[in-house]
Order: C-alpha cells, then sequence, then structure tokens
C-alpha cells in the first residue's frame, strides 16, 4: 500500500494566469518524476493583498481558470491533484470569497471541495495584522475524501492550530491529512513544523503540507507579502520525511500506509478519549 506524492511550493503572485502556468510546469515535473499524487499550496491561483484587485481577477468556481486548467492537466497526466486551495467569487450579498480546497482524480473529475473553517484574524507582531474574514467567508463542515489512493481529511494553513479538527478528521477515517498553507514567516518560525508534527502524532495519520514561499510579486502600490515555505511531510509517527526549505519547486515522498496502523498500534491514544466535566466557572 504505497502512495507517491509530490508536494509543490510555489510563490504565486496576484495573476492567476502567470500562477496557473507555474502549476501546470510542476505537476508535469511531478508526474514525469512518478508522483500519483500532487498537492499545491494555499491561494494557488492568487496570493495579493489588494481587495479591488482580487475583485478584478478572481473568479466564481464555475469561471476560474486554474480550477478548469489543473482538472484537465490532472486527466492529461493521469494523476490526482489536491489544489491546495483558490480563492473563489461566491454569490454573498457581502462579496466575500471562498478559500476553497479541491481534490481531482485522474479523470479531472471533482471528488471533493472544502471551504477554510478558521479565519486567520491575527496580529503577528506591531506592524502586521492579517484580517482573513474581511474578505473570505468561513467554511462550516469538515471534509474527508475517500479513495483508492487512501482517505484524505482535508483542512487549510490557519485551520492547522485547531486540534479538534483534525481528531474529528482521523475519527471520521482519514490516514492522510492535508494542510496547504500561506503560513507567515514570524509564526512559520516560531509554530509551523511543532504544529504539522503535533497533529501526525495526535491522530497516526500523515501529514501533508504544502506551502507558498518567499516574497510574493504585487502589481504597483501594493504591500508585498512574504511566506514562510518549507512544505513538510510528516509520518504518523513524528518523523519529517521532507523539508522543501524556501526554494519554490517539486518534494517527493513515498508513504507507506502500513505506518498508519502501525503507530496507532503502538500507541491508540486516538482511540483513548474519555468525556469529562468541564472546569467549575466558580473559583
Ligand atoms: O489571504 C490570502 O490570500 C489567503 N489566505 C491566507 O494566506 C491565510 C489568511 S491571511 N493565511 C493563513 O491562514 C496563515 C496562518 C498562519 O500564518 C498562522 O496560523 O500562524
Amino acid at each position: 500500500m504505497g502512495l507517491t506524492a509530490a508536494l509543490i511550493q510555489m510563490t504565486s503572485g496576484d495573476n492567476p494566469a502567470t500562477n496557473l502556468e507555474m502549476a501546470r510546469r510542476y505537476l508535469q515535473q511531478a508526474a514525469a518524476q512518478g508522483a500519483t499524487l500532487a498537492l499545491t499550496p494555499e491561494v494557488t491561483n492568487c496570493v495579493s493583498t489588494s481587495n479591488a484587485n482580487q475583485n478584478r481577477v478572481l473568479q466564481t468556481e464555475a469561471e476560474d481558470i486554474t480550477l478548469a486548467g489543473l482538472r484537465e492537466e490532472a486527466r492529461a497526466l493521469g494523476i490526482w491533484v489536491l489544489i491546495g486551495s483558490l480563492a473563489l467569487k461566491t454569490r454573498d450579498a457581502d462579496g466575500r470569497f471562498a478559500n476553497r480546497s479541491f481534490l481531482i482524480d485522474p479523470d479531472g473529475a471533482i471528488r471533493a471541495r472544502y471551504d477554510k473553517i478558521h479565519m486567520f484574524d491575527v496580529q503577528v507582531s506591531p506592524s502586521e495584522t492579517y484580517r482573513e474574514s474581511a474578505g473570505f467567508r468561513p467554511g462550516t463542515k469538515a471534509v474527508v475524501a475517500q479513495t483508492p489512493l487512501a482517505a484524505f481529511g482535508l483542512s487549510i494553513c490557519y485551520d492547522l492550530r485547531f486540534a479538534h479538527l483534525y481528531r474529528s478528521l482521523a475519527k471520521a477515517g482519514a490516514v492522510v491529512l492535508t494542510v496547504p498553507a500561506a503560513f507567515s514567516p514570524i509564526t512559520g518560525a516560531a509554530h509551523w513544523e511543532t504544529l504539522l508534527r503535533a497533529r501526525a502524532i495526535e491522530t497516526g495519520c500523515f501529514v501533508l503540507a504544502p506551502a507558498q514561499t518567499g516574497r510574493h510579486p504585487a502589481s504597483d502600490g501594493q504591500r508585498v507579502r512574504s511566506t514562510h515555505g518549507h512544505s513538510l511531510a510528516v509520518a504518523p509517527w513524528g518523523e519529517v520525511l521532507l523539508d522543501m526549505g524556501t526554494v519554490p519547486g517539486v518534494g517527493l515522498v513515498n508513504l507507506d500506509l502500513a505506518r498508519v496502523v502501525e503507530a496507532r498500534d503502538r500507541v491508540p491514544a486516538l482511540f483513548h478519549d474519555r468525556d469529562f466535566a468541564l472546569p467549575d466557572e466558580s473559583p
């Protein structure tokens, strides 16, 4: 029961057509190297700090060129593709976008969709504040995708900090957790690897985390955004199998799915939950 996965590390800019060309090339390299599954980062189609630019270049799911192009590429190459996420227009009255992950099969069909649940509304330093919920509407539904390769538990970026989501995914049958990201450099250096390894150890799952990296090109006048990189693959026992550093590219990793059962047999903590009373509010 083996699975060869390719993590794709990218520096997406704010022009979806350029990002799509880059993603296509990486998928072709992944397939040529023997990958049966390739995974792209969060907001593969557009990293932008300008709401005006997003309103101009983003499209609905039905019109999105990145979704159509990568479905076509999956079919041409005969591989599975996890599109980490796409920023997409919705029909919501408030005009907010969706931050949506897609699992595509080798026929190019969409096998699962997941909308990011937890919004990154965080001041990471005195000069750096994110308010994701101003532009994006949160999802409300956890997703496990059953496939002939494996059962995948989907998540996105800031979701990583909510351990109970991953526990729920693993209990619902997931053996591979996907965490595409565009992590901030400050929190990335402090928390990224530790959190990913913790989620793997707690659940006895493989964790695949394709990431955005570097300084993202932006049209004139926009704030340039940087991301942490370090796309990571972690085994169910917690070892880091692959760390891609900060250079864009394709990283291959072999997953021996028997190691999920092995890790859970050694430490069955996933199956040792107990009910408990919450602490009293009174002192
Ligand atoms: O805004 C976009 O274009 C797409 N969304 C993102 O990049 C999101 C929200 S700003 N980034 C994160 O969730 C980083 C989380 C993080 O860094 C942490 O948890 O420490």
